[in-house]
C-alpha cells in the first residue's frame, strides 16, 4: 500500500471493520498479506480473479505494518521529537528556544487521524472499486494442494484456492520468554504509539532499530528513557565506528544500561519493574519490548504446500522471488533477509512482473547487492554495503576513511560534534563497498553513495566528475571520498 497514493473515492456507508461475507472459490491469484502484497494488483491484472487474504495488524487494520504500525507512524512521531530536541539545542547557537511542553494526545491523534483513513480507504478501494478482487479479512493456513491448485483455509473454514499464490505475510515482534511468561504489562510497536498519555518513564528492552527510534521519540517528547542492551553497545549490527559513536551519544542523553538482561519483570502499581542480571531493578511507567522480529511463515502452515522454512524461519525464495513450489512466490519480511519496506516494495515489483510472465521464464530479478537502511533516531544512522569488519573478513584490500561533519563547512557552521561518515573502498577495483553515516540527515545524505555503489561509479569519478554544492552538507561525502587512499 502506498500511503501517499490518493485516497480512492469513499463510500459513505462503508464500515472497514465489518466482517466481509465468507465465500469459498478458486481464484487466478491468491495474495496473503495486504502490506506490500496489496500493491501487486494493478490494471494489468484486471482480467484475473484475485483473492487478498489479510488478518490485519493492530486489531484488524488493512495495509500492513509499514502504514499502520511501522515506518510511517513512527516517523510521524520522530519528527516532532526532532523539533523538540532542536528547540532544546537552540541556546547553544544563541537562539533561546525551549520546549514549553509536548501534547502527546494531540500528536497521537494527528498521526492516526491521518493514517487510519488511508488504511480504511485502501480496504474500501479493494472491496468496492475492484470488481475482480475479493478481500478476506481472516487468518489463512495452507492445505495440501489438489490437482496443481494451491489451497488455503481461512479461520472460518472457507477454502480459498488458486494456481498462483503470493506469500506476503510479513513478520511479528519476538517477545523474550522472561517477559512473555511474566504476566507483566508490556508494549510493542503494535500499540505503543496509541498510549493514552505520554509516560513519565519508559524502559526499553532491546537496542536495535526499534529501540533506538522509540528512545528518541519518547526522550524528545519529554519522557525519561532507560534502554537495556544485552551487549556492550547499542545498534551493534552497524559498523563498529558508528555503533561506538551512537552508544556514546545515547549514553549522554538516555539512561543506557549495557551488558545487561531482564531476568524478571512485574507490574507494580500502575507501572512496571524490571529486574536485571546484576540484581538491580528499573521501575518505569511503561515497558517497550523491541527485541527483533520473526517472519510469519511458521503461522501459515507452509509445509502443507510443500515449502520448508529456512533456518531463520523464512520462506525460501530464489532471485525471482519463487519458492521451491511451482506457482508460489514470496516477498518482504516473510522471506527476506532485510526487514525493510523499500526491500519489500522492490521484491513486490519483481513478483508483479513475474506473475505477468511465465513461471519458467521470469522477467524480473531481485537486486540485493546494495540494500541501504536508516535508523531514524538522534543522531540519525544510515548505512549501505559492508562494515569494515565484513570487508576485511571477505579478504578485500580496503581503504577506509572517516570524515567528521564538523570538518566540512556546513557541519562546522552547525558546530556539530557528533556526526561522521565512514567510507570503505576496495583498492583492487576503486569502488566503494560500504558507507556508514551517523549525524544530521544521514538518511538523506547517504543516497548519493547508494547511487554510486548501485551504478559502480569509481570513487575517483564520483568525487571529481561532478560539482558538489558549496557549502552544503554533501561536501561531507565529497571530502570522505577524497580521503580514501586508493
Ligand atoms: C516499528 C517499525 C518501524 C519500521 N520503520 C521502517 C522504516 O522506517 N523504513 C523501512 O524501510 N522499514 C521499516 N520497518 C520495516 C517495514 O515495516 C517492513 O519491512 C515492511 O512493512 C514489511 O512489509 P511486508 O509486506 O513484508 O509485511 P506486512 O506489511 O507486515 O504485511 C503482512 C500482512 O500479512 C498479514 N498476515 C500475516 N500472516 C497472515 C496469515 N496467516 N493470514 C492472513 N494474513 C496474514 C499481516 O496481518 C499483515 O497485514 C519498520 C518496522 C517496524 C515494526
Ligand atoms: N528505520 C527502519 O528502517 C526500521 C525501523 C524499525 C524497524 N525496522 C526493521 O524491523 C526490524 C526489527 O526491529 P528491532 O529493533 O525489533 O530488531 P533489531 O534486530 O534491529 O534489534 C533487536 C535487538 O534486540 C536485542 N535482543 C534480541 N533478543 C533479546 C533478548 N532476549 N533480550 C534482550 N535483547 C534482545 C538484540 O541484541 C538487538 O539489540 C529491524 O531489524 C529492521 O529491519 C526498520
Amino acid at each position: 500500500m502506498d500511503p501517499l497514493a490518493p485516497l480512492p473515492a469513499s463510500g459513505a456507508e462503508f464500515d472497514p471493520l465489518a466482517p466481509l461475507p465468507a465465500s469459498g472459490a478458486e481464484f487466478d491469484l491468491v495474495i496473503v498479506g495486504s502490506g506490500s502484497g496489496n500493491s501487486i494488483p494493478d490494471d494489468r491484472f484486471a482480467d484475473r480473479s484475485i483473492a487478498i487474504i489479510d488478518q490485519g495488524v493492530y486489531g484488524g487494520a488493512y495495509g500492513g505494518t509499514c502504514l499502520n504500525i511501522g515506518c510511517i507512524p513512527t516517523k510521524m512521531f520522530v519528527y516532532p521529537a526532532d523539533v523538540a530536541d532542536e528547540a532544546r539545542d537552540g541556546a547553544r547557537l544563541g537562539v533561546d528556544s525551549s520546549v514549553a511542553g509536548t501534547r502527546w494526545p494531540d500528536i497521537r491523534d494527528r498521526v492516526f487521524s491521518r493514517i487510519d483513513p488511508i488504511s480504511a480507504g485502501g480496504l474500501r478501494y479493494r472491496v468496492q472499486d475492484c470488481p475482480n478482487i475479493t478481500v478476506f479479512q481472516q487468518h489463512a493456513t495452507f492445505l495440501a494442494p489438489e490437482d496443481g491448485v494451491h489451497r488455503l483455509q481461512l479461520a472460518d473454514g472457507t477454502v480459498v484456492s488458486g494456481r498462483q499464490v503470493v506469500i506476503a505475510a510479513g513478520s511479528r515482534p519476538v517477545i523474550p520468554p522472561v517477559i512473555a511468561d511474566s504476566n507483566v504489562t508490556f508494549h510493542t510497536n503494535d500499540d505503543i504509539m496509541r498510549l493514552p498519555e505520554l509516560p513519565g518513564h519508559v524502559v526499553i528492552v532491546g537496542s536495535g532499530y526499534i529501540a533506538a527510534e522509540f528512545a528518541h521519540v519518547f526522550s524528545g517528547l519529554g519522557s525519561t528513557v532507560t534502554v537495556l542492551a544485552r551487549g556492550p553497545r547499542l545498534l551493534r549490527a552497524q559498523d563498529d565506528t558508528i555503533s561506538e559513536r551512537f552508544t556514546e551519544v545515547a549514553t549522554s542523553r538516555w539512561d543506557v544500561r549495557l551488558n545487561t538482561e531482564a531476568v524478571a519483570a512485574r507490574d507494580v502499581g500502575a507501572g512496571v519493574e524490571v529486574e536485571l542480571t546484576d540484581g538491580s531493578t528499573v521501575a518505569a511507567d511503561v515497558l517497550l519490548v523491541a527485541t527483533g522480529r520473526r517472519p510469519n511463515g511458521d503461522r501459515l502452515g507452509v509445509e502443507a504446500a510443500g515449502i520448508e522454512l529456512d533456518g531463520g524461519g523464512r520462506v525460501p525464495v530464489d532471485e525471482h522471488q519463487r519458492t521451491p513450489v511451482r506457482g508460489i512466490y514470496a516477498l518482504g519480511d516473510v522471506s527476506s533477509h532485510h526487514l525493510l519496506k523499500h526491500v519489500a516494495n522492490h521484491e513486490a515489483r519483481v513478483v508483479q512482473a513475474n506473475l505477468l510472465a511465465d513461471w519458467d521464464s521470469p522477467t524480473a530479478t531481485s537486486d540485493h547487492r546494495f540494500v541501504p537502511g536508516a535508523v531514524f533516531t538522534r543522531p540519525q544512522v544510515a548505512s549501505v554495503g559492508l562494515t569494515e569488519v565484513q570487508a576485511r573478513e571477505a579478504g578485500l584490500d580496503v581503504a577506509v576513511t572517516v570524515q567528521n561533519y564538523g570538518d566540512v563547512a556546513y557541519g562546522w557552521a552547525m558546530e556539530d560534534t557528533e556526526g561522521l561518515c565512514k567510507l570503505i573502498a576496495d583498492r583492487s577495483t576503486g569502488l566503494l563497498v560500504g558507507a556508514h553515516l551517523i549525524g544530521y540527515q544521514a538518511s538523506a545524505l547517504i543516497q548519493s553513495v547508494i547511487t554510486a555503489m548501485s551504478f559502480s561509479i569509481p570513487v575517483k569519478d564520483f568525487a571529481r566528475g561532478q560539482y558538489w554544492i558549496h557549502p552544503a552538507l554533501p561536501e561531507l561525502i565529497e571530502n570522505a571520498l577524497l580521503g580514501l587512499d586508493l
